[in-house]
């Protein structure tokens, strides 16, 4: 197959697709791609980047409130102490609805320079080589193509018992058209996004009662992790109500009551619902095409993002392999690079660095420890608190760590967990060891700066020495 005459469509303009539609572009593809309701999809318009816009606000917030401990006095033009800061929630959705757009327009501008024809509609499949698309006025094009991908994303779970409303009963893509922040929110589920958006509001300013179904937040998470955060979430306030399940969640006279299955109410403002996500796969013609789907809905993939149907492909959410916008653009370019003949690495999901947004923020890559601990892997742990860190104390952290995963007897690097403000940035050197298999004296004997925080991953794996 030549890929100069290859014709791809794509379904769905998030991570998945846009990123795919770029390297099938680069591969001399005719690339079409259907989106229905902007490019760079809910990653961009309505989930990872509007929440961590949210987040980074509310983390420039939780900054002005540690300034006192640092020693710094924030008065008044009379010298009265100022002790609180306070989010005009209007200015900060216009900021970050305004800057999604933004991102989602650079994204559509670079898919044009490169040739993509952007389809604003709705696509489904005819068969593994038709395409339909459905624009907004009802009319129809058919699109053959030679090769599809399918990147459709995920959508907020809904409940019948708890049907969002918009105004005080919301999902997470609801919440950026409030007009006012919150008095009193109540989170119901306490995975990623529940975590990341109540301690958001919390620092925000709202009064925030956290609804967790398990025995602690962040249950998929590394236990050392989950407990650092659950307890600075309530030594700031937070109510975090554990082994709490949701039953119903309705409107009252001027808020809302969550009932929950043990009888309990419990009285709010507003509800976030963050209860997980479905795929969006029905109604697309995906079975009809050949194309097999879980017992949960997902897409079914090999490691190059093949499914079953010949020349249908498919990434992101609605495959449910790591719901992470990481992955799915990784998804997306494999598949791309697999149709059209280049060079492709299946996909480690291994070496997938991911990171929860909260404060201090958890970054993770590799084994984790509940691997070690049920024995999947043999593997020896190190955790060294960043308290004792000189930099830390410097910049007032009190609470995080460093995890560092390797393997007894070769020393290679085999995961890690980092607890630390901007541990997202801290993870890479720990990714870049699980990916090139380092050992544990390559990372050690690496120059690190003084003081850093950088230098207690470099001390973990010092104290991961084996004697030779
Ligand atoms: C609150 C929240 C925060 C998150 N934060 C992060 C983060 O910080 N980092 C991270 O890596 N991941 C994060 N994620 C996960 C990340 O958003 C997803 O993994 C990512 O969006 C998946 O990309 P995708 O391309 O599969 O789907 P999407 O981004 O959902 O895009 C799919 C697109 O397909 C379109 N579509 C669907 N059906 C059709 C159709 N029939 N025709 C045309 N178009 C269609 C949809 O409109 C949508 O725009 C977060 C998720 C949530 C919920
Ligand atoms: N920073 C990031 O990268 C980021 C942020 C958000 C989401 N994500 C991705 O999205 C995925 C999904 O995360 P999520 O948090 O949206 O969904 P999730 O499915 O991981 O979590 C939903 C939580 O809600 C709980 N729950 C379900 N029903 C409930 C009920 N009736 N009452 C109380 N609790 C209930 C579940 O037990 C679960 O813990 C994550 O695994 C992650 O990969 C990533």
């Amino acid at each position: 197959m030549s890929a100069r005459t290859t014709s791809v469509v794509i379904l769905g303009g998030g991570p998945g697709g846009y990123e795919a539609a770029l390297v099938a572009a680069q591969l001399g593809a005719e690339v079409t791609l259907v989106e229905k309701d902007g490019v760079g999809g809910a990653a961009v318009l309505t989930d990872c980047v509007p929440s961590k816009a949210l987040v980074a606000t509310a983390d420039i917030m939780s900054e002005l409130d540690t300034a006192a401990a640092a020693g710094i006095r924030l008065q008044d033009h009379e010298g009265d102490a100022v002790t609180e800061s306070l989010a005009d929630i209007a200015v900060v959705n216009r900021r970050i609805l305004d800057l999604a757009s933004a991102q989602s327009a650079d994204i559509a501008a670079r898919l044009r320079e490169v040739g993509v024809r952007v389809i604003d509609g709705t696509a489904m499949l005819a068969g593994p080589h038709d395409i339909v698309a459905t624009y907004p006025d009802g009319s129809e094009d058919v699109i053959p193509a030679d090769v599809v991908l399918v990147a459709t994303g995920a959508t907020p779970r809904v409940m019948d018992t708890a049907v969002p409303d918009g105004e005080r009963i919301l999902t997470w893509q609801q919440i950026y058209a409030l007009p006012e922040l919150p008095e009193r929110l109540v989170v119901v589920g306490s995975g990623v996004t529940g975590a990341e958006l109540a301690q958001a509001y919390l620092g925000l300013g709202s009064q925030v009662v956290l609804v967790s179904s398990r025995d602690r937040v962040l249950p998929g998470e590394d236990a050392d992790a989950a407990q650092v955060i659950e307890d600075v979430f309530r030594r700031r306030g937070m109510e975090v109500l554990g082994r709490s399940r949701m039953a119903a969640v309705s409107r009252t006279a001027d808020g809302v009551v969550v009932r929950l299955v043990d009888g309990r109410e419990v009285t709010g403002s507003h509800a976030l619902l963050a209860v997980g996500s479905i795929p969006q796969t029905s109604g697309l013609g995906l079975e009809e095409a050949g194309v097999r789907l879980s017992r949960s809905g997902h897409v079914e993939v090999d490691r190059v993002s093949r499914t079953s149907a010949m020349g249908v492909y498919a990434a992101g959410d609605c495959t449910g392999v790591l719901p992470l916008a990481s992955v799915a653009a990784m998804q997306g370019r494999l598949a791309m690079s697999h149709a059209l003949g280049d060079t492709v690495t299946p996909i480690n999901l291994r070496a997938v660095a991911a990171n929860i947004f909260t404060d201090p923020e958890i970054a993770t890559v590799g084994v984790s420890q509940k691997d070690l601990d049920e024995g999947r892997v043999e593997g020896e742990a190190v955790m060294l608190p960043l308290s004792r860190n000189a930099r830390a104390k410097m910049q007032g952290i009190t609470d995080g760590f460093v995890k560092l995963f390797a393997q007894p007897g070769s020393g290679a690097v085999l995961g890690g967990v980092v607890v630390a403000p901007r541990a997202s940035e801290l993870i890479f050197p720990v990714a870049q060891a699980v990916h090139l298999r380092l050992n544990v004296d390559q990372i050690a004997s690496t120059s690190t700066v003084y003081p850093s925080l950088i230098g207690s991953i470099a001390e973990a794996a010092r104290r991961l020495h084996v004697a030779g």
